[in-house]
């Protein structure tokens, strides 16, 4: 198959290249590298463009017939939303609808979504399923669920399919060491307590201790990048076959949650073979935080046939750790 990426420069769409290339596939990669490498693109063919340029994305599709399109292109901190809604609803909403009509111009059926674990907003209970209400609390929750919505009357009008991904905490690094995560600043919680481990910067500060889970921090579902990139490929056979029709969405994650300290934990017991040390701060809690999410991802397991291989918390982070070996060394300044 022919597979456009959008944003497969960056921490997600640059797996799921690697993972489609190394399966035989040909990709095409749109993104305007805001916060992906060029480095990243280790695959396929790298366009540098905006969604923004409907004159480009359509020269695109004029250029290939793609079988399918999985779109990662996104502004993605929570925090930032808040301040700057307008930036979120420009380019999670508008430069979808983009692609999206381009899309439907040129006839191509397929389309995979990156959405997120915050369209739920607080959760009323946990596991998270896809029957749970969603109700986003901050922009960026809602720019995605704005997408979920549009999918379902593009299906109905236009007969697009698609597959919306609502991942929990993505984490982990490619395998084979070739890819990890690159985000500038780095706000997800593995890399920075790698960074402080690998003396990239000089703690790592646990956001609150008062939450009401066993040990007062919070508790997240942390699934590995090539479990989230594997239920991508299989969702896309689903929908060339035809075994998938309108608009879904499952929930993807490990259904394991672990706590801030947890994580802590098992990092500083790997790290410290090769005698590093972890300094830790105390910091109030991050504005916006739930105290658990954590995923109920049967229907993905049941409908997409996806099994994750890679749910063992030590694996993601030996994995996450070479790669943050890799950074520390001035790997990504070499290019
Ligand atoms: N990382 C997570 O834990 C997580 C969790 C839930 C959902 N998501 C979603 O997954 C997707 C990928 O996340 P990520 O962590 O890989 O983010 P990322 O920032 O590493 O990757 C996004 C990529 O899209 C590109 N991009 C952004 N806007 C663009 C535009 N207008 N035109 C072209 N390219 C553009 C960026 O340059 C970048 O390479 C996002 O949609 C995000 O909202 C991520
Ligand atoms: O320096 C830090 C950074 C994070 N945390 C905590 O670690 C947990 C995980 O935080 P982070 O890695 O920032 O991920 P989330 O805020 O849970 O958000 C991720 O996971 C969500 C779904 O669960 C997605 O919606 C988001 O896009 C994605 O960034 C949270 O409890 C944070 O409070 C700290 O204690 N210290």
């Amino acid at each position: 198959m022919k597979v456009l990426i959008a944003g497969g420069a960056g921490y997600i769409g640059s797996h799921m290249v690697k993972q489609l290339a190394k399966a035989g596939h040909d990709v095409v990669v749109i993104d305007n590298l805001s916060t992906g490498f060029r480095h990243l693109v280790r695959y396929g063919e790298l366009v540098v463009g905006d969604l923004a340029d409907t004159s480009l994305l359509e020269r695109l599709f004029q250029t290939h017939r793609f079988d399918g399109v999985m779109h990662f292109a996104a502004n993605s901190l929570v925090g930032e939303s808040v301040g700057d809604p307008g930036k979120y609803y420009r380019n999670n909403v508008s430069n979808t609808l983009n692609l999206l009509d381009v899309m439907v111009r040129h006839q191509v059926q397929h389309f995979i979504f990156s959405s997120t674990a915050a369209t739920f907003g607080e959760p009323e209970y946990t596991p998270i399923d896809e029957l749970h209400p969603q109700v986003p609390i901050n922009p960026y929750g809602a720019s995605k669920l704005m997408i979920e919505r549009a999918l379902k009357d593009y299906a109905n009008a236009y007969g697009l399919n698609s597959v919306c991904l609502r991942y929990f905490n993505a984490c982990g690094a490619d395998p084979e060491g070739e890819l990890g995560e690159c985000h500038d600043p780095e706000t997800h919680l593995i890399p920075l307590i790698l960074q402080a481990a690998s003396g990239r910067r000089d703690s790592i500060t646990v956001f609150g201790r008062d939450y009401p889970t066993a040990d007062g921090t919070c508790i997240r579902d942390y699934i590995h990048i090539e479990d989230l990139c594997s239920a991508h490929g299989l969702a896309l056979e689903k929908l060339v076959s035809g075994k998938i029709k309108g608009a879904a969405a499952y929930n993807l994650g490990n259904g394991n949650g672990f706590s801030v300290q947890q994580v802590i934990e098992a990092a500083q017991s790997l790290v410290t073979k090769e005698s590093m040390k972890i300094q830790l701060e105390e910091g109030p809690r991050r504005a916006g935080d739930p105290a658990v999410l954590v995923a109920d991802s049967s229907f993905a397991k049941k409908d997409l046939d996806w099994t994750p291989q890679y749910s063992d918390l030590k694996v993601i982070l030996r994995h996450s750790w070479r790669w943050e070996k890799h950074l520390a060394d001035g790997f990504k300044d070499a290019y």
